[in-house]
């Protein structure tokens, strides 16, 4: 008598499951996002706020594609995700901009027609992990939170667009969501390469972690999905062609015209000005204090205890030669470990193991970190590189000001961006660092200034032109 009672409930629980199912679908499909259609947006649609764009003579402007550009961080702190928006707009294509609004975003994007910034609903308070015990628990209900917005923002709050061009890492969720979402929508998925999301990961969790295995197949299985791959450098996409047989295209970073060295008058002008800076401008000027500037998102991939050491070995040198300028450094950002830093300066003061230097920390406009970068003598990049492979950008932006760079070097890209004795020079210890530092500003001042003719140089190739011959010809925007 039992079992066919049995056999009727299970029968029931499929009969509902399937119902269950079968509604899900039918709900699915009758909200699914609509679909990219090349007929009807070679009709223009409208576009910020249902605004026609039009060219500067009132005319209605033809929109050439349309691109959703897509990062899982905060818009106004990811550099190259914003000039990729500028220069799809500069060539007359449309661009949703999606991500985080937690600073403020380039002040041409905000006034540029063509593009539509789009808020992603930040993640609440109670889902940061504050320790790795508390990460195991709360990334799965985070990465849960980060699908629906995500889902949401690129399936429902943006029009279907023909290009989906995706900053990796974050690899979770943000190509999986969408990959899933190119494929439904009819738009063709674009992954820009900046490193790699498991490398990443293997920093918190260590190499061999089984999270960390299973994040890299998930990057290498959901990366098959694109249609083409960017990278920052040569060195990543041979391992992208290596490991995973994907073909990408290098595409550089290369400095905007933002950033500029300053003439004398002007960089007074603007030392005078800046809070941090007002009171040594004319020190500065003279060349009695010299400007050292770093800049950083506050990551644990950024050691800034080699710069601080640095600096202490500096001050105990500065006080037995006279000739050792005194340094005023800022170290400009936000991010996560910048409170751990505050506290490590404020010690190395209270113990009076920086004499002759300065360390403050400040997060500026975007025009008046291009001033300050423009106004420097020395800048600093303590990137490591979690994949080795990757290049740090605030690199770029000294070149573009004009600023030789001395950078911690033992990875594997660093000579991709930096020539040795040519426009920068590399350390790999904090004693390296200091005794650099005392070189170029001590006995050895012509080789300064040979960097920075060397930095000059560099600045020449910009954005635009990496930019227009790589993506704008895939984007089919550059003849
Ligand atoms: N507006 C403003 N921006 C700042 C400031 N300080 C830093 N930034 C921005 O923050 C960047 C440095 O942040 P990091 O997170 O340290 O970047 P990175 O290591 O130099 O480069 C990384 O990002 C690149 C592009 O997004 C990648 O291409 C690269 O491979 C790497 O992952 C700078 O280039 C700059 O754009 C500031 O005070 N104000």
């Amino acid at each position: 008598m039992l079992a066919p009672l049995s056999n009727l409930y299970l029968g029931s629980a499929i009969i509902s499951f399937l119902a269950a199912l079968s509604t899900a679908l039918t709900v699915f499909l009758i909200t699914a996002p609509t679909q990219y259609d090349p007929y009807a947006e070679a009709d223009a649609p409208p576009g910020k706020d249902g605004e026609e764009p039009r060219s500067a003579d009132g005319k209605r402007r033809k929109v050439k594609t349309s691109v959703q550009v897509v990062v899982l961080g905060d818009i106004g702190r990811s550099p190259r995700v914003q000039y990729h928006a500028l220069s799809i707009a500069k060539h007359g294509g449309k661009v949703d901009l999606i991500g985080y609004k937690e600073s403020d975003v380039h002040p041409d994007i905000a006034s540029n027609p063509l593009i539509s910034v789009v808020p992603l609903a930040p993640v609440p308070e109670g889902l940061r992990a504050k320790s790795a015990f508390t990460f195991l628990f709360l990334a799965p209900l985070k990465v849960l939170w980060q699908i629906w917005t995500l889902y949401y923002a690129l399936g429902y709050r943006t029009r279907p667009a023909r290009w989906m061009l995706v900053q990796n890492p974050p690899a979770v969720p943000t190509l999986a969501v969408a990959a899933f979402l190119c494929f439904f929508r009819n738009t063709s998925l674009i992954i820009d390469w900046h490193n790699f999301g498991y490398s990443i990961l293997a920093l918190r969790l260590g190499a061999v972690h089984p999270l960390v295995k299973i994040s890299q197949l998930y990057e290498a299985l959901l990366s098959r999905f694109a249609a083409y791959h960017f990278t920052v450098t040569n060195a990543m996409a041979k391992v992208l062609e290596e490991k995973h047989g994907i073909t990408a295209l290098p595409l550089h970073d290369r400095p905007t015209k933002d950033f500029q060295p300053l003439e004398s008058e002007e960089r007074f002008e603007f030392l005078s000005r800046l809070p941090e800076t007002a009171q040594y401008a004319k020190d500065i000027e003279q060349g009695k204090w010299k400007l050292i500037v770093s800049s950083t998102s506050w990551t644990p991939d950024e050691d800034f205890s080699m710069l601080l050491d640095a600096l202490v070995g500096y001050s105990a040198t500065a006080v037995t030669k006279a000739n050792l300028p005194k340094l005023i450094t800022i170290i400009t950002g936000k991010g996560p470990q910048k409170e751990y830093y505050l506290s490590k300066i404020k010690a190395l003061n209270q113990e009076k193991k920086l004499l002759n230097v300065i360390v403050l920390t400040a997060w500026l406009s975007t025009e008046d970190y291009a001033k300050l970068l423009g106004s420097a003598d020395l800048g600093i990049s303590l990137h490591t590189s979690s994949s080795g492979v990757d290049l740090p950008m605030k690199v770029v932006d000294m070149f573009g000001a004009g600023l030789p760079v001395l950078g911690w070097s033992k990875y594997e890209a660093w000579p991709e961006l930096v020539t040795e004795g040519v426009n920068g020079m590399g350390f790999g210890s904090a004693e390296e660092l200091g005794g650099l530092l005392v070189k170029l500003f001590g006995e050895d001042r012509q080789n300064l200034q040979n960097l920075r003719d060397g930095a000059l140089d560099e600045s020449k190739r910009g954005w635009d032109d990496e930019w227009d011959a790589v993506a704008g010809k895939k984007l089919r925007l550059v003849a």
